[in-house]
């Protein structure tokens, strides 16, 4: 049996990704199904560390929080991601995996608090850890929370799991005739101004030379593909 392509990974999960085919919340054959998906890869003995989102539930920039502050309805946003997380474990937990919610934003109570040595040790360990509350600051996004903590944890990679299956020259659900790339720079994609994930995660995985595979989260098999490093979504890298 081939080898994976790499031994420690961080998956971007996109929140919207949860509701499946709802209009908000969490979809539990979306999240169960992501789930099987993770639990193929932990089986390979791939370290896997989680970023969570949380679009599904609240978004600072959304028409729903037009007025409120811009800092409070991020606040929000990181909130609605540690519900996310604790979804997700409590699904991983359902499989079998044994999964860890770290918080940027210490809600202990809930959650244990991250603190970086104590992520290394549970991977290390073989548990998966879900990360949540983003970067623990408004401004900014889970992605740039998994580029973030990729470099961190130093990750090989971070997989960007989404609805479109890689980048493409334009926004593929506005234009028809946008095509996906099979590799691009992070130079490229920022000079492009490539939406699919801000540049402000793609200027952190530039400078700390940490590539980004962007692949399908609805596509069977997509994640598996990657992680055995087989032709699949599109590669960002330096
Ligand atoms: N150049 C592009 N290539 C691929 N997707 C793009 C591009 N520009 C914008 N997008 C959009 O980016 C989205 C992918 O990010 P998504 O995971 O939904 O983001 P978020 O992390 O904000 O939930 C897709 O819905 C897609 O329509
Ligand atoms: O470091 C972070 C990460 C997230 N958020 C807030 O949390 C929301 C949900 O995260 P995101 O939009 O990245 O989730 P996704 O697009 O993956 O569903 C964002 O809109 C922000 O309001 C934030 O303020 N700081």
């Amino acid at each position: 049996m081939t080898k994976p392509a790499y031994q420690r990974v961080l998956l971007k999960l996109s929140g919207e990704a949860l509701m499946g085919d709802d209009q908000f919340g969490i979809n539990r054959a979306t999240i169960d199904r992501m789930v099987a998906d993770v639990a193929e890869v932990a089986k390979l003995g791939v370290q896997v560390a989680v970023v969570i989102g949380g679009g599904n539930i609240f978004r600072g920039v959304a028409p729903g929080a037009q007025g409120m502050d811009r800092a409070t309805a991020d606040y929000m946003g990181m909130l609605a991601t540690v519900m996310n997380a604790l979804a997700l474990a409590d699904s991983m937990r359902h499989v079998g995996i044994t999964a860890r919610v770290m918080s940027a934003i210490s809600i202990e109570q809930v959650v244990e608090p991250y603190v970086r040595p104590k992520a290394l040790q549970y991977l290390e360990e073989g548990k998966v850890v879900v990360f949540a509350a983003g970067t623990g600051n408004p401004f900014f996004t889970t992605d740039t929370a998994a580029a973030l903590r990729g470099a961190e944890i130093s990750a090989e990679i971070v997989l960007k799991a989404t609805k479109v299956d890689g980048v493409y020259t334009a926004d593929p659900k506005k234009d028809p005739n946008a095509t996906r790339y099979n590799s691009i720079s992070f130079d490229e994609a920022i000079a492009k101004n490539l939406q699919v994930m801000d540049a402000t995660a793609f200027a952190l995985c530039r400078d700390q030379k940490l590539p980004i595979k962007v692949f399908s989260i609805v596509k069977p098999g997509a994640m598996k593909a990657v992680i055995m490093g087989e032709d699949e979504g599109t590669l960002v890298h330096v």
